[in-house]
């Protein structure tokens, strides 16, 4: 039997490691898929934050419904688990006979360690791992680096260089479906938890939301249709994208980019077929750009490793960090000198989600103007955010606390920022009345 363990890759299209246990060389052997909620990730931080709060929890079981239903029409079972995986799926090698485990390969520090533990399980011993990269828009192998140490710092010299020479490889179709019988074995799939099993309480829908939407692959694939094709929004990015109001302003694809239910290169094929197909601008070209920093800041942690989460960051620069629980709490209540940086803490609060220019001040605010441990900054962010990635979260945090890959190391005038971003005030009415 060959089990697919789902892990960011929350899709049944465009995935590496699904189709290769679905491959034909491998016969009618059954495949069956898994999910675990592996209890690290829901646990608390160093800062008392849970790692996983209500937000993105939601946006999971949503997303995982939606998987579910995807390979349920492929006639393979998703079995879900609570629990480590270096003891779930050990249980499962042991009950079924699995010998082939397809995962996408991830290099962060919990993530490394679950698969160490995993390893050394001694059911383990007579699998076959097979891993892939599988979230970059630009594969690791086609990089015309020898080693990853040889990875440009400052994203301009990446972007040249990935830009200019290299390919972007075709999203892969889904597989065909599996004989019927396939769907119940291993006992066939098994119920998502509840919010409240995982410890967390349902979260209150706000209409001022800018991300109203639902997890899952499907849904992803409609904003796209719809940001894409019916509104033509795509065509005006550039030029709203540091706006703060509605579902408009920006593509909000991060969060079915963060947890895999949309593959980077299946948003740019369908960027690129727009592009030929109605129009493409300076602005449909900014997508892409701003991909690219997706794929750099994830290029980045794989070149830097755990000093993704050190104080001194990948520069291995000191500060006189402090930490004092005070403004942290009143920089997570929005009760800080700042109404546009208030605005935006409550918004995120009452949300989960909060725009680019709203995460470079209030980020900016905490670490160069409060000097504060920027850690506990990005903490609440992992904990908070819809369309936490962890790459892209302590990669973007890195830089503006001044310990990352910023050259000019910039702090934010942050009175001067809402005057240029909200010269209204709309925003920070929406947010903190009058
Ligand atoms: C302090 C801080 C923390 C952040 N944490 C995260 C995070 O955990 N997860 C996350 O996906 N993004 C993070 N970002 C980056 C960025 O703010 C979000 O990707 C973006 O706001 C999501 O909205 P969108 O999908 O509408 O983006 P768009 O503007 O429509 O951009 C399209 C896509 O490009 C990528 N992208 C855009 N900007 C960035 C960026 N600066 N870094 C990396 N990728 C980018 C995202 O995948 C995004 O979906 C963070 C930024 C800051 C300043």
């Amino acid at each position: 039997m060959k089990l697919v363990w789902f892990l960011n890759n929350l899709r049944s299209h465009d995935n590496q490691a699904l189709t290769r246990a679905c491959a034909a060389e491998h016969g009618d052997e059954p495949v069956i898929a898994l999910y675990c909620f592996d209890p690290q990730f829901f646990s608390s931080d160093p800062f008392g934050f849970p790692r996983t709060g209500k937000f993105r929890a939601q946006f999971l079981l949503e997303s995982l419904e939606d998987l579910q239903q995807q390979l349920t029409d492929l006639n393979i079972p998703l079995l879900i688990r609570v629990g480590a995986p270096a003891q779930i799926i050990p249980e499962l090698v042991a009950e079924h006979g699995v010998t082939e485990l397809f995962l996408q390969r991830e290099w962060t520090r919990d993530e490394r360690a679950a698969l160490a533990s995993l390893r050394a399980a001694p059911a383990m011993d007579a699998v076959h791992f097979h891993t892939d990269y599988d979230q970059f828009l630009i594969h690791p192998d086609d990089l015309p680096f020898a080693e990853v140490t040889e990875l440009p710092e400052v994203f301009t010299q990446f972007r040249q260089v990935v830009e200019q020479q290299l390919p972007i490889r075709s999203p892969l179709p889904t597989p065909k479906a599996r004989l019927a019988r396939n769907l119940t074995a291993a006992g066939g799939s098994s119920p998502l938890p509840t919010l409240e099993a995982l410890g967390l309480e349902q979260p209150a829908a706000d209409p001022r939301s800018a991300f109203p939407f639902l997890g899952g692959s499907s849904a992803g694939k409609q904003r796209i249709e719809d940001y894409f094709w019916r509104s033509e929004n795509i065509t005006r990015y550039k030029h709203t994208r540091n706006g703060l109001i509605g579902t408009e302003y920006s593509s909000k694809l991060s969060a079915w980019l963060a947890n895999g239910s949309l593959s980077a290169r299946e948003v740019y094929a369908e960027l690129k077929r727009f592009e030929r197909e109605i129009r493409a601008n300076e602005d449909t070209y900014w997508l892409h750009f701003e991909l690219l920093w997706r794929d750099y800041f994830k290029y980045i942690s794989l070149k830097h490793g755990d000093r993704l989460f050190a104080l001194g960051g990948i520069r291995a620069r000191e500060y006189q960090w402090q930490l004092d629980p005070e403004k942290l709490a009143a920089w997570i209540d929005g009760r800080t000198p700042y109404d546009f940086v208030n605005a935006n803490m409550r918004e995120f609060a009452a949300t989960g989600w909060m725009s680019n220019r709203g995460r470079q001040n209030v980020a900016s605010y905490w670490a160069k103007e409060l000097q504060q441990d920027w850690r506990a900054g990005a903490a609440w962010f992992e904990s908070q955010l819809i369309d936490y990635d962890v790459h892209s979260n302590y990669g973007n945090w890195m830089y503006n606390s001044g310990v990352g890959n910023d050259p000019r190391d910039r702090r934010f005038n942050i009175g001067r920022q809402a005057e240029n971003y909200d010269p209204d005030k709309l925003y920070r009415k929406l947010w903190l009345g009058n």
